[in-house]
């Protein structure tokens, strides 16, 4: 199994329950959901064209569409050929659930690594049962959400984007549709740090006791 990464750097996890956590990123190429203001663009197209040597995935200086292939065990070698030190492994892209993730797990889990998932819930989650998965709910898209239910069951945390009111009635509609676990822990992240949608996740959290992921990565300007 080869796995076209568009990215590998190590960084402090800015979203979600491991907000601070030092972490490893894998981001993987490739996404066919659309979201209008997905913040990683550069990763939706995965064309033939764009496969190219790790050594110049590495060396990018910001974000484009260039992916290498690599197989975990390659993955595994170069974690440790670049010096990262953190035990934490977040799988990204993208959405990473197009490709099966357990392979990566079967490398890194016998090594002592913790592996999460952000994943959007629109492929079927494949990884182990030690893996912390994120499902982050897209349910404005088109074609349909065939796996969104067994990913909301599977979910270890939900992080929902909002800006307006009618995406707290639309999360509250699929918590009603397709419940979550009893005990995951529920998220909401404001998108793009627009000052409304970040006041209206702060009043929100706060009513119903979830927490806030206010992506600290773009307030500090790192990775
Ligand atoms: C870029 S996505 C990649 C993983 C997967 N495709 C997904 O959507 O979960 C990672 C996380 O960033 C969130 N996200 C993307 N763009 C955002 C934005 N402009 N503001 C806030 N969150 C955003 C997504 O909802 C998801 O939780
Ligand atoms: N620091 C940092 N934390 C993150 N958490 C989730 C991210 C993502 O793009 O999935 C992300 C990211 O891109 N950077
Ligand atoms: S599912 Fe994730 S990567 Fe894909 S467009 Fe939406 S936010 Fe971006
Ligand atoms: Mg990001």
């Amino acid at each position: 199994m080869l796995y076209p990464v568009n990215e590998l750097f190590e960084t402090i996890q800015g979203e979600g329950l491991y907000t601070g956590v030092p972490a490893i990123f894998l981001r993987l190429q490739g996404c066919p959901v659309g979201c209008p203001w997905c913040d990683t663009q550069h990763t939706w197209s995965k064309t033939a064209e764009n496969a190219v040597d790790f050594g110049e995935v590495i060396a990018k200086t910001g974000p484009d569409e260039r992916y290498g292939e690599l197989s975990a065990a390659a993955i595994l070698e170069q974690i440790q050929h670049l010096g990262f030190t953190a035990k934490h492994i977040v799988i990204t892209g993208g959405e990473p659930c197009m490709y099966d993730l357990r392979p990566l797990a079967e490398v890194f889990e016998p090594l002592g690594y913790q592996l999460q998932i952000e994943t959007s819930g629109t492929f079927e989650v494949l990884t182990s049962d030690a893996t912390w998965v994120t499902v982050s709910p897209k349910v404005d898209m088109p074609g349909g959400y065939p796996v969104l239910a067994s990913a909301m069951q599977r979910a270890n945390e939900l992080k929902y984007p909002i800006a307006m009111e009618k995406h707290i009635e639309a999360f509250d509609a699929l918590l009603a549709e397709k419940p979550a676990k009893a005990n995951a822990v529920i998220c909401l992240q404001p998108i793009s740090q627009r000052p409304r949608a970040t006041e209206l996740a702060i009043k929100v959290c706060r009513e119903r006791n979830w927490r806030l992921s206010v992506q600290l990565h773009k307030y500090l300007a790192i990775e």
